[in-house]
Order: C-alpha cells, then sequence, then structure tokens
C-alpha cells in the first residue's frame, strides 16, 4: 500500500526525484518508512525500513537507511494517537502556498472541501501549521513538537515552507485524502491569487 501510494503521488508530480517519504505505524507503535534516497515511483519491499518510536532501526534490508526526515513522522505519531499514516510529498503548490503563510500559518479557504478535514463550520476559519524549512531536519522536528504542545491544528497536516505538505490520517485511505484536500486548497489559493481573488 505504501509502494502504490509512492506511485501514485509520483504520477501526480508530488514526489519527482526522490521527493517525499510515506510511514505506517504498527499496534507496538513501530512504524514502516520508507528508506531515504529512493525513487518512489520505483518502491520494491527492500526500500521500506522499520524504526521504533525513538527512530532506532528495527528491520532494514542491507544498506538502507530510514528516511532523513524519520524525526518529523514520529513527532507526528507521537502528537496525534489518531495518526496511522503519513504521508509527505513536495508540489509546485504548497511550495507556492508557502508564501502566503503569515505567523507561522496558512489560511485555508473556506471551501465544502474543509469538511473532508473535519472542518464542519459553515465559515470556517481553519489554519494550517507552516513550519521554516530548517538545514537541520531534527530542528524542523524539535518545532513541531513545540508548536503541537502549544496548539493542537485543526485539520492533520503540516506545510513546512519551500519544502512540502505533510498529512496524515488513521488509515491509508484517510491520510490520502487529506493530502488531497490539502493540496486541493493549495491549488485553489494558487489560483486565486492569480485571478486575484479574496481568498
Ligand atoms: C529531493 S528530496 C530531499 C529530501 C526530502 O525532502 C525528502 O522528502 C526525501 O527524503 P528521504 O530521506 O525520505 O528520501
Ligand atoms: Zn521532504
Amino acid at each position: 500500500m505504501l509502494a502504490a501510494s509512492a506511485r501514485e503521488f509520483y504520477r501526480r508530480g508530488w514526489m519527482l526525484g526522490t521527493a517525499g517519504n510515506l510511514s505506517a505505524r504498527l499496534p507496538d507503535d513501530s512504524f514502516w518508512i520508507t528508506a531515504s534516497g529512493r525513487p518512489k515511483d520505483l518502491l520494491t519491499e527492500t526500500d521500506f525500513v522499520r524504526v521504533d518510536d525513538e527512530g532506532r532501526v528495527l528491520e532494514a534490508a542491507a544498506m538502507r537507511k530510514p528516511s532523513a526526515e524519520t524525526a518529523i513522522h514520529r513527532v507526528i505519531y507521537r502528537h496525534f494517537a489518531e495518526a496511522r499514516w503519513i504521508f509527505h510529498v513536495h508540489s509546485v503548490e504548497a511550495n507556492l502556498c508557502g508564501h502566503f503563510a503569515r505567523d507561522g500559518a496558512l489560511r485555508l479557504p473556506p471551501l465544502e472541501m474543509l469538511k473532508g478535514l473535519g472542518v464542519p463550520d459553515a465559515e470556517p476559519e481553519v489554519d494550517l501549521p507552516v513550519f521554516p524549512n530548517l538545514v537541520d531536519v531534527a530542528a524542523i522536528a524539535v518545532r513541531m513538537d513545540a508548536e503541537f504542545a502549544r496548539h493542537r491544528p485543526r485539520v492533520p497536516g503540516a506545510l513546512i515552507h519551500r519544502h512540502g505538505l505533510t498529512a496524515w490520517g488513521p488509515d491509508a485511505h484517510a491520510a490520502r485524502h487529506h493530502l488531497e484536500l490539502l493540496e486541493y486548497c493549495f491549488r485553489y489559493l494558487v489560483q486565486a491569487r492569480s485571478l486575484a481573488l479574496g481568498d
């Protein structure tokens, strides 16, 4: 399922090169995550590494290392008990939308689509957390840890500026839907800006 999801996201242009990473959590809180630096359209069963909740490798094919962004997955799993699958992708629209963020948050457009992200409000005012893209991934994870402890985001996702979107869910389908809905919001925001619409 992780490899099939990666192929689909690659086909959409969200995982080009070796961009992005995917993980799925097991009942013991260990999780399978994509190995670092692998082409996401060509993943095989040797391209996944199982790590524990401290990030220590439990199972890996020879020479495979867990994603360089494993620390971010660990923070998300630690904060959100309902998160069982995490998808991280790099789309052009996500990177454009990072420029629309203010004070570490991107206001999402008040669209019907937000219902799919768990927001039933008639006129939603919902912010997606946005983090700086620090060279040290562990430092991004520390920022996320602090922000999620301070404030629980209303939607199951987070954006890293000039980098990409991470979304999560209780199963693979939900995580994918959340990713797609947030990417839809990004496309909407980019097009609305180019048409000089209010939102
Ligand atoms: C061209 S991808 C740069 C690293 C990155 O942001 C990413 O998502 C992939 O890293 P990984 O170690 O998971 O392959
Ligand atoms: Zn990335």
